[in-house]
């Protein structure tokens, strides 16, 4: 849809297709008839293109992509080329966002102008696709190849100050966008608008080492990815080809990323983000009939890493916070680190020094409970001990007005237990970072059995705000993605004592697409902590822990991690654990033959006989055991719906968005191979109950549904 309407001698078409204005089929023939009419109205003179609403446009419309249906057409091109061919001015006048195929009806307008709010840019590289409408053959000759290769092959979004010294914009002007629109268009009429058709100008020459160049630096930057060496293959053919053929070739670099596989799983991550920002409570309170409670200012408690970077995150999206310590010295450490990350965030240009000097500005650290005595939310982020957060929850409830919400960055403990010390229970709640909590995009607010809707409302408002991705889970032990790890975790130890090194189990996890191999991330966290959870565990339960345990209530252990804490290995900050990394802080992995004898030795002493575990096997135990449980957290309800978990993993744990998560890559897999898989998991290691398959994955591979039904079938059918 594009509404078509005359403003004297200026033709206005909005673009009308709420919330974005995605260019559907319906908008693109719209525009393509309003164009027609414009420019063979004899009265008008100029044209103006915006769109309705917050929003110029976001794009073509991703839901076209999917299931394999073809574009109808007209496509954006044969939409625009009106344009391209119109002697009549045609002014794109962009308020919010002009992206993708949105940006791309801009580029074959003669002018843009933009209000000072507006962004542009082309992220279809993270929907696993390239700019197919003429995006990657008119940017060059706009603002040269270098800048379109950054752009394009990143998909970052330009703000409207960048975008005019790129020489994208013509003109920043006031928010009034149709107004201006309406002015500047009339102020071009009868200027020569041939050096203004982005197809007419020339390119510059670029050599070809710099494409070979980017193709080195894209492969290492955005390893595994797909689409953004395609982006590189079309902007080279723009500065290798005529116009009409380097346009021919971007249709078909186009049309072979729009069936890949990886486009599939990206789209879908895409899709998974927004339906997951779509919670429910058992009760049936909900996204749509529940409202947030203004958050104006917060408070942080514990100014150790985690509170840190939670606290940057605030202050970094607006929001005055107090930061509490006990501790002066433990407080200005907090601060030490934070101004660090801001000097990091500045070098790597993804904020200016002003706005970071502006962000330390509405910092106020504190070592006094009593200045949170106004703050509007409070996030607890003290070490894991429930005795310590009962005690600061009873402390805070007494301090803050009653309307606050307290948040507890907890990983494991319950939070009906700390919501007890409080007469607020209903206002108590989990919201989970994940370590560095400045950079890990997933915050998993977890609802205790008296949290309030409101309450839940406002924690997944403020993760939008503060850049998180929130998905809600219910309580479990470990919630929802630590207890997935839990499985994943264990089964790469199993392989480790059956035969494989934790090197080959790494190398095959990374070339899987995990940013790091699971006994990389375990040197990482250090192995200690590991340690001391189980020995606590253990001592709770009444079990003895030693190196010579195999198993535990009938269950297979593994305690290699625990043999090598023992030898003082405990990861990268004592400089060895399962790797060596030369002194403590280094990163650098090095496999060390020291960590194969000391195995070698555990499976003699408990006469384990070792096997060669083809890459395959490793790929598909550790994949599957996580799988399994993530479908027994769906049929436990700790989460509403499959993209939740997909969610958790991608953004928690790095899960490659273009294997789209756990549930998707198990979509894929087709459930019943799955189902038939872990069974004989099951049956060949019965001593290990991660293995038991789950009865929701059980029923759901007897219906061979795509992941898009699941959610109806659960909820459908109470006894899954
Ligand atoms: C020949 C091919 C040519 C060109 C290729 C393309 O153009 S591909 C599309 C490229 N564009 C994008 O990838 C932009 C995607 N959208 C966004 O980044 C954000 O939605 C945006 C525009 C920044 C707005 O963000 P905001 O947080 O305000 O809203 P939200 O993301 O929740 O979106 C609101 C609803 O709109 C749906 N939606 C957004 N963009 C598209 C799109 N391009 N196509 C279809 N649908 C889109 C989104 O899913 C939300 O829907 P809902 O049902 O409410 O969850």
């Amino acid at each position: 849809m594009a509404n078509y309407t005359k403003r004297d001698e200026v033709a206005v078409i909005e673009l009308n297709n709420p919330p974005v204005n995605a260019l559907s089929f319906e908008v693109r023939s719209g525009l393509q008839n309003a164009l027609k009419s414009a420019i063979d109205d004899q009265d008008v003179k100029c044209i103006v293109i915006h769109g309705k609403g917050k929003n110029f446009s976001a794009g073509a419309d991703i839901k076209e992509f999917g299931a394999g249906t073809k574009q109808q057409k007209p496509w954006i091109t044969d939409a625009c080329r009106l344009a391209d061919e119109s002697s009549k001015p045609v002014v794109a006048a962009i308020a919010g966002t002009a992206l993708g195929g949105g940006l791309e009806v801009a580029l074959f307008c003669h002018y843009r102008i933009g209000t000072p709010s507006c962004r542009v840019g082309f992220p279809e590289v993270q929907i696993g696709i390239l700019p197919g409408a003429g995006g990657t053959q008119r940017l060059p000759r706009l603002i040269g190849v270098n800048s379109s290769i950054d752009m394009i092959t990143s998909g970052r979004h330009v703000m409207a100050e960048e975008a005019m010294k790129l020489g994208i914009l013509d003109k920043i002007v006031t928010e009034d966008i149709i107004e201006e629109g309406v002015k500047f268009a009339k102020s071009v009429v009868g200027l020569d608008l041939a050096h203004r058709i982005l197809k007419n100008r020339k390119i510059e020459a670029v050599s070809p080492k710099v494409f070979d160049d980017e193709i080195s630096r894209v492969k290492k930057k955005y390893k595994g990815y797909i689409a953004p060496l395609f982006c590189l293959k079309a902007i080279q053919a723009s500065v290798q080809l005529p116009y009409d053929a380097s346009m021919e070739q971007e249709l078909q670099l186009f049309q072979h990323l729009v069936g890949s596989n990886q486009a599939k799983a990206q789209q879908y991550a895409f899709f998974a983000e927004r339906t997951s920002a779509r919670w429910q409570l058992p009760t049936g309170a909900n996204s749509q009939n529940a409202s947030p409670l203004p958050v104006k200012t917060a408070g942080v408690i514990g100014a150790g890493t985690m509170g840190a970077g939670i606290a940057l995150c605030l202050i970094t999206s607006g929001i005055p916070t107090v930061l509490v310590e006990q501790d002066q010295k433990f407080l200005e450490k907090g601060i030490k680190t934070m101004e660090g990350d801001l000097r990091g965030s500045v070098a790597l240009k993804k904020m200016t020094a002003e706005q970071a000097k502006k962000a330390m500005l509405i910092l106020k650290p504190s070592v006094n409970f009593e200045d949170l005595h106004d703050v509007d939310l409070v996030i607890e982020a003290v070490y894991e001990n429930l005795a310590l957060k009962k005690e600061i929850f009873a402390k805070l409830d007494k301090i803050c007005q009653p309307q606050t919400i307290l948040c507890t960055n907890t990983s494991s403990l319950d939070i009906d237990m700390i919501a007890e010390a409080t007469k607020r229970m209903d206002k108590v709640v989990g919201t989970h970072f994940f370590a560095p909590a400045y950079i890990m995009k997933l915050q998993e607010n977890v609802y205790g059995k008296n949290t309030s809707a409101e309450t839940v409302a406002t924690v997944m408002a403020l993760g939008r705000r503060i850049r998180k991705v929130p998905v809600l889970v219910g309580t479990c032990e470990s919630f929802a993605a630590n207890r997935m790890l839990h499985p994943y975790v264990t089964e790469a130890l199993y392989l480790v004592e059956e035969g494989a090194s934790p090197y080959e189990v790494d190398q095959v996890l990374e070339d899987f697409g995990m940013p790091m191999g699971m006994f990389r991330v375990s040197d990482l966290s250090g192995l200690d902590i590991g340690y001391k959870v189980r020995r606590e565990a253990a001592k709770r339960q009444g079990i003895d822990l030693t190196l010579g345990t195999r198993f535990v209530n009938g269950e297979r252990v593994c305690l290699l991690a625990d043999v090598l804490v023992e030898k003082g290995r405990l990861g990268i900050k004592s400089g060895k654990g399962w790797y060596n990394y030369g002194s403590p802080g280094k990163k650098e992995a090095i496999p060390d033959p020291e960590v194969l004898d000391i195995i070698e030795e555990h499976c003699r002493k408990f006469g384990i006989k070792k096997q060669k575990i083809s890459s395959q096997e490793i790929l598909e135990r550790m994949q599957l055991a996580l799988i399994n449980e993530g479908f027994r957290i769906l049929e436990e309800g700790i989460v509403s719906k499959p993209e939740d978990i997909d969610v958790i993993w991608i953004y928690g744990f790095g899960w490659p968005k273009y294997m789209g998560g756990p549930m998707f890559y198990a979509n894929e897999m087709k459930l019943k191979n799955v189902y038939r898989k872990i069974c004989d998991f099951h049956q060949k290691y019965p001593f290990s109950i991660h293995w038991t398959p789950s009865k929701l994955l059980a029923r759901l591979s007897e219906t061979d549904l795509p992941i898009s039904n699941w959610t109806s079938l659960i909820n459908s059918n109470s006894k899954l």
